[in-house]
């Protein structure tokens, strides 16, 4: 007896925004067969993709690479209007497009709302940055010769993102490739790859070319991702995903030497010093560990407090978890959705209870919700220590741990004591420690007397093993650029 499958059914204004086809040289396009697309909140199908091959890949590179011998001739101005009028076309859509993310990814709709305006951002950002690609003339060292430099296009980039933010993750990268004079291919998410498709939409209506922006989409991670880490002309691969994966696609882009960029793991430092103003901190903490249920890269995963405020903090952190609302990213009462799939609700448990054995207290939380696969609670753990697998590994989900420490050198050391070095956090009101800790973090990013970091003006990015390359600000645009260097002689 074939059994229903129960369909999410979605309102939208634009129904024409929920695509299953893949978007290739401007057109729609089927695969040999279909992957499903579920909504964590409830298991319900939400729509079904084309599952492409390595083959179709091919052909959306030969599309953008045709694409890029007219695109690359347009003016700064043209393509800073058409990804001006694809911003404009997005923010009208706004509603539409919170959704569907909701419905694919999970996350609270008030949560999908401000990632569409935050994705939306960085085509409003790198619209006007179109226009500033300068160059330079250099005083020669003869007066025989001028040196000149400019900025071209790098050509056909490739891009590989993440479910966590299914649109903010490919605006971020298509933004400054297109403003480049760049060509776009790219690879979603299998688990959500209906917002990547609402964006060709949309951009399909902005009048931007057949073959600039293409999008893979299917299960075929691997076979996909080998055609957009070693094809011959893609001359750049920019991902946002695990470490071990970025690694293993920096290692297949090293036979075509390949530019990368790469926005990976992290392992987040939250240092709350004595000084601090305890209440801001509580607020900063909550706002950054559990926002998308604490599946982002620049989540904090460890809570550093001075052992003279610790228990004064950690008390006032699980009065405020308590507080937040577990459920269904379309209630409005919502502060935490599901997480992306069971299998992340699995894994980020193994974690708590791997601290719990060695000797962690449960403060709030920490047990499978009855609500559905898909949920965890907000979770509090006292008295964690750097032995535990929650120190050394990033969570990537609803869990706060907490350690304490005695002096501001021993905060640094913990804090530094990871292969990451994405987003790190930290709260005093000592305006020498600012200096002294600021600088002394090995991370890309750091958050003073705040937890929220990121906008489209700042360059967001990591060193060591969360990564290379920046994303969002006046040096995003530097990744998607070659440097030209023309010798004017005979003078
Ligand atoms: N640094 C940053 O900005 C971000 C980092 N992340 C990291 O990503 C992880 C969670 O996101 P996930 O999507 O689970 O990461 P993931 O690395 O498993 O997948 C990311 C993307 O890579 C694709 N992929 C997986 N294996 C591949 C392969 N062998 N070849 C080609 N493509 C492949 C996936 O289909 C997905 O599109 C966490 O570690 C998180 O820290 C996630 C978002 C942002
Ligand atoms: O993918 C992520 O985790 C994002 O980069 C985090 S943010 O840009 O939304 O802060």
């Amino acid at each position: 007896m074939s059994t229903a499958e129960n369909i999410q059914t979605l309102s939208l204004n634009y129904p024409e925004l929920l695509r299953s086809q893949a978007y290739i040289n401007g057109n729609w396009v089927e695969g040999n067969e279909s992957v499903a697309v579920f909504n964590p909140a409830n298991g319900n199908i939400v729509g079904r993709i084309a599952n492409l091959n390595a083959q179709d890949t091919e052909a959306a590179v030969a599309a953008a690479e045709t694409a890029l011998i007219s695109w690359r001739q347009t003016t700064a101005k043209q393509r800073a209007q058409l990804l001006r009028r694809w911003y404009e076309l997005i923010m009208e859509n706004q509603e539409d497009l919170a959704q569907i993310l909701t419905a694919e990814q999970g996350k609270p709709l008030a949560e999908a709302r401000g990632e569409i305006a935050y994705g939306a951002s960085y085509i409003e950002w790198f619209s006007e940055e179109a226009k500033r690609i300068d160059g330079d003339i250099i005083p020669a060292p003869n007066n025989q010769q001028r040196v000149m430099v400019i900025k071209q296009g790098v050509g056909v980039v490739s891009a590989i993102t993440p479910w966590n933010f299914p649109n903010a993750m490919i605006t971020r990268k298509a933004a400054p490739a297109l403003a480049a004079g760049c060509t776009f291919v790219c690879k979603p998410a299998t688990e959500t790859p209906l917002s990547a498709l609402a964006l060709c939409v949309l951009a399909q209506d902005a009048g931007i070319p057949a073959g600039v922006i293409n999008m893979v989409t299917g299960a075929n991670s691997r076979e996909i991702g080998g055609v957009l880490s070693s094809h011959p002309s893609i001359k750049k691969l920019t991902f946002t995903g695990s470490t071990p994966v970025g690694k293993v696609l920096m290692s297949q882009c090293a036979s075509t030497v390949k530019k990368t960029s790469m926005e990976l793991g992290g392992n987040a430092p939250f240092i709350v010093f004595e000084d601090a103003n305890i209440d801001a901190a509580i607020a900063g903490a909550v706002a950054s560990k559990f926002r998308n249920a604490g599946q982002t890269c620049v989540c904090t995963n460890r809570i550093l407090v001075h052992e003279n405020v610790a228990e004064e903090f950690t008390q006032k952190l699980i009065a405020a978890v308590k507080a937040l609302t577990l459920g269904d990213g379309t209630d409005t009462e919502t502060s935490i959705g599901p997480m992306v799939n069971a299998k992340a609700v699995l894994d980020t448990h193994s974690l708590v209870e791997d601290a719990i054995n060695q000797g962690a207290t449960l403060c709030t939380g920490g047990k499978v919700s009855d609500l559905g696969p898909c949920y965890y609670p907000a979770t509090v753990l006292a008295n964690a220590t750097p032995s535990m697998r929650v120190f050394k590994e990033e969570i990537f989900g609803p869990v706060a741990p907490i350690y304490t420490f005695k002096t501001t050198e021993e905060a640094i050391a913990l804090a530094n004591d990871t292969e990451f070095g994405l987003a790190a956090y930290f709260y005093t009101r000592d305006f020498a420690r600012t200096y002294q800790v600021s600088e002394s973090l090995e991370y890309g990013m750091v958050g003073v007397n705040t937890g929220i970091i990121s906008n489209e003006a700042a360059p967001f990015g990591g060193v060591k093993e969360s990564g290379n390359g920046r994303e969002g600000s006046k040096y995003g645009l530097d990744d998607y650029l070659e440097l030209k260097y023309i010798c004017l002689g005979g003078l």
